[in-house]
């Protein structure tokens, strides 16, 4: 039996991650479970799966936790997140959290010898090129749970990465695709929360909006492939139900389709190499069905500058990527408190981009402080 410890349980992804595990409980136990604030869905977690440990954000959560679970180690903070994911009795970490905080828990799993299912793109748009050699060095497994980046793991099953051409990265061109920039001025929030085709937590869905999401995807490509951002091509397809594809150099393209439901990625990272059984809870794709069949577009590059912007930070590496990153989640963030506009991410972006004096060989401490002195400049400038 394969023992998983979640970070970011009560998330999007943690929470399908529980419904596959229990799915298929012959297969897994849950070592851990653990969240920021939504402790009365901790708890429920708690008593259903009886994880040995949690972690919650705030001390005086984890204090209200001791009391009521006695036999369960409580932790807190990020530290607590590092033991949770580096723990003796556990064998796959999910990483399911939100935003560059995973960066350090994946640090230590990796560490620790634990194969990891990775969802948290953001950690290795900062720090990519640490967590790859560390992975790379200890010989474990990072699975992409990403559903374009699990595709094209899929697709690159049994072929040498010398024989790749390119990489065709998929997107559903968000709620604002077809928009001017003049349409994005006047965009809500609601409307910015409202995903075609996928169920999402808040970031990663305004991330969508703004395709900033396709933009750290293909700095997540490059790291989890190899490959530079040059050979990753953006195929804007609004069906999502091609979810990434690999063009070889003999002109092949092999593609991995389905239904837009991230349990599929989340049991081919936890099941690898196996597939489970996904039984009757699973809608077979109906090709039939598919009445607007399947399109394809070039990205409006134009119009969504993050694209470009992310492009470029992968191009010039060092903290460019940091930066681009923490000043994203910032933006999103005030974007979602009614602070800023929708497009003000990413004119504010582009300022930031412009504006930053790079540094190169950032070690963990070199990341953690630039990802510190942006958070801290875009608050003052907003
Ligand atoms: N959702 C999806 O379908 C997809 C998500 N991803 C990626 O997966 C990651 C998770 O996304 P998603 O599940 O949507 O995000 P959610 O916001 O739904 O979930 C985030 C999880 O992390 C926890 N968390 C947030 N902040 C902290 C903190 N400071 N300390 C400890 N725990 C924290 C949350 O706890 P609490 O509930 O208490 O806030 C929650 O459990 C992101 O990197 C995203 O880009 C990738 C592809 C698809
Ligand atoms: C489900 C998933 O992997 C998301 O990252 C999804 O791709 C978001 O949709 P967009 O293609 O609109 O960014
Ligand atoms: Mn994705």
């Amino acid at each position: 039996m394969k023992r998983i410890s979640i970070l970011g349980s009560t998330g999007s992804i943690g929470t399908q991650a529980l419904d596959v595990i229990e799915e298929n409980s012959t297969e897994f136990s849950v070592s851990a479970v653990s969240c920021s604030k939504n402790i009365a869905l901790l708890c429920r977690q708690i008593e259903k799966f009886r994880p040995q440990a949690v972690c919650v954000e705030r001390e005086e959560d984890a204090l209200l936790i001791s009391e009521k679970y006695r036999n369960t180690e409580v932790f807190y903070g990020d530290k607590g997140l590092k033991e949770i994911a580096s723990m003796e009795d556990c064998d796959m970490v999910l990483n399911s959290l939100m935003g560059m905080r995973g960066l350090e828990p994946t640090m230590a799993a990796v560490d620790a010898g634990k194969d990891i299912a990775f969802a948290n793109k953001e950690t290795l748009v900062v720090g990519g090129e640490l967590v790859m050699a560390a992975v790379k060095r200890k010989g474990i497994k990072l699975l992409p749970v990403d559903s374009e980046h699990s595709a094209i793991f899929q697709c690159l099953q049994g072929s040498a990465a010398s024989n790749v051409k390119r990489i065709l990265l998929t997107a559903s061109g968000g709620p604002f695709r077809g928009y001017s920039a003049e349409q994005l001025e006047k965009v809500t929030i609601d409307q910015a929360l409202a995903h075609p085709n996928w169920s999402m937590g808040k970031k990663i869905t305004i991330d969508s909006a703004t395709m900033m999401n396709k933009g750290l995807e293909i700095i997540e490509a490059r790291w989890l492939f190899d490959i530079p951002a040059e050979k990753i091509q953006i195929v804007v397809h609004p069906q999502s139900i091609l979810h990434s594809a690999v063009e070889y150099r003999d002109g092949s393209i092999i593609g991995q389709m389905g239904v837009p439901d991230m349990r599929v990625p989340i049991a081919y990272a936890l099941s690898y190499p196996e597939r489970l059984e996904m039984g009757s809870s699973m809608e077979s794709l109906d090709l039939f069905s598919l009445k607007e069949g399947m399109t394809f577009y070039p990205a409006d590059r134009d119009v969504f500058r993050t694209i470009d912007l992310a492009y470029e930070a992968c191009r010039l590496g060092g903290s460019y990527p940091v930066v681009l990153n923490g000043a994203n989640e910032v933006l999103v963030e005030m974007f979602l408190a009614g602070r800023i506009r929708f497009i003000d991410i990413q004119n504010t972006l582009m300022k930031v981009m412009e504006e930053h004096k790079p540094e190169y060989r950032l070690d963990m401490e070199g990341i953690l402080e630039q990802d510190m002195r942006i958070r801290e400049k875009m608050r003052n400038m907003i």
